[in-house]
């Protein structure tokens, strides 16, 4: 596993609201995560908050359109306390709630930032949506898209916004390619002509300590975030 090119990083990374609370302190950096129904956004989500949770302070919000499973899912699995961990229904599309009309999730992030105060970490799972969902620069900082090798490796050459223009690309279940008969060299290629020197990751969620390139990439983007709102 390895981030491509070899950096940690962010790239942009665009700080859309003021860190500062009202009360004078810093508010957590907020990273949203979308991609396509499956490809692994919650199976991630997962596994940084239990590599992450000893020394972050963290907290995840879901977005569902009709159930609250993904959140039923983290809290099962108890990856955080159950107050670390809100979901929002957004009974439409979901990226009407994540880009269009983002009060929903602005108001669960303001919730969990006082209740939980100082949270380091606020990670916000999009509902899965088609190549075009992004996250409004408003709701979140930086952005991670998950795809997955297993629903074609002709992915990356279709391009779409996620794929060109997310924080950090990640192209999960590389464990299901030699199955499935995707071509990851194919995969490495296109992305690289998609993103230019934008930053990807292979990940396989199966394998010990797989996500580790996306945790490195976030704890990347919060010592940036850090230096920015100290200054
Ligand atoms: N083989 C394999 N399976 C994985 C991997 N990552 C996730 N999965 C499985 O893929 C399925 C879908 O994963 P989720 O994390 O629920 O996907 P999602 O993107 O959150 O799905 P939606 O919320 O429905 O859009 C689950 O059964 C996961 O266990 C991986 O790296 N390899």
């Amino acid at each position: 596993m390895h981030l491509d090119p070899p950096v940690t990083m962010p790239h942009r990374h665009t700080h859309s609201a003021d860190p500062r609370r009202p009360d004078g302190g810093h508010r957590a950096l907020r990273i949203g995560f979308g991609g396509p129904v499956g490809s692994g956004k919650t199976a991630t989500v997962a596994a940084l908050c239990r590599t992450l949770r000893d020394r972050l302070s963290l907290a995840v919000v879901t977005n569902d359109i009709y159930t609250q499973e993904d959140a039923a899912f983290l809290r099962r699995e108890a990856v955080l306390p159950p107050e670390r961990i809100t979901a929002v229904e957004t009974g439409a599309c979901p990226h009407t709630a994540i880009r269009d009309d983002i009060s929903a999730n602005l108001e669960a992030v303001e919730h969990l930032e006082q209740t939980l105060h100082p949270l380091d970490l606020i990670l916000i799972e999009s509902g899965g949506d088609n190549l075009t969902a992004t996250f409004s620069r408003g709701l979140v900082d930086t952005q991670v898209f998950v795809i997955d090798v297993a629903s074609g490796d002709d992915i990356p050459r279709k391009g779409g916004p996620g794929i060109t223009t997310s924080d950090l690309l990640v192209i999960n279940k590389t464990d299901l390619a030699p199955h499935v008969g995707a071509d990851l060299d194919a995969m490495r290629a296109d992305t690289r002509r998609q993103r230019k020197d934008l930053p990807f990751a292979f990940t396989s969620l199966t394998a010990p300590d797989g996500i580790r390139p996306v945790a490195d990439w976030v704890t990347g983007c919060l010592d940036a975030w850090r230096a920015g709102a100290a200054g």
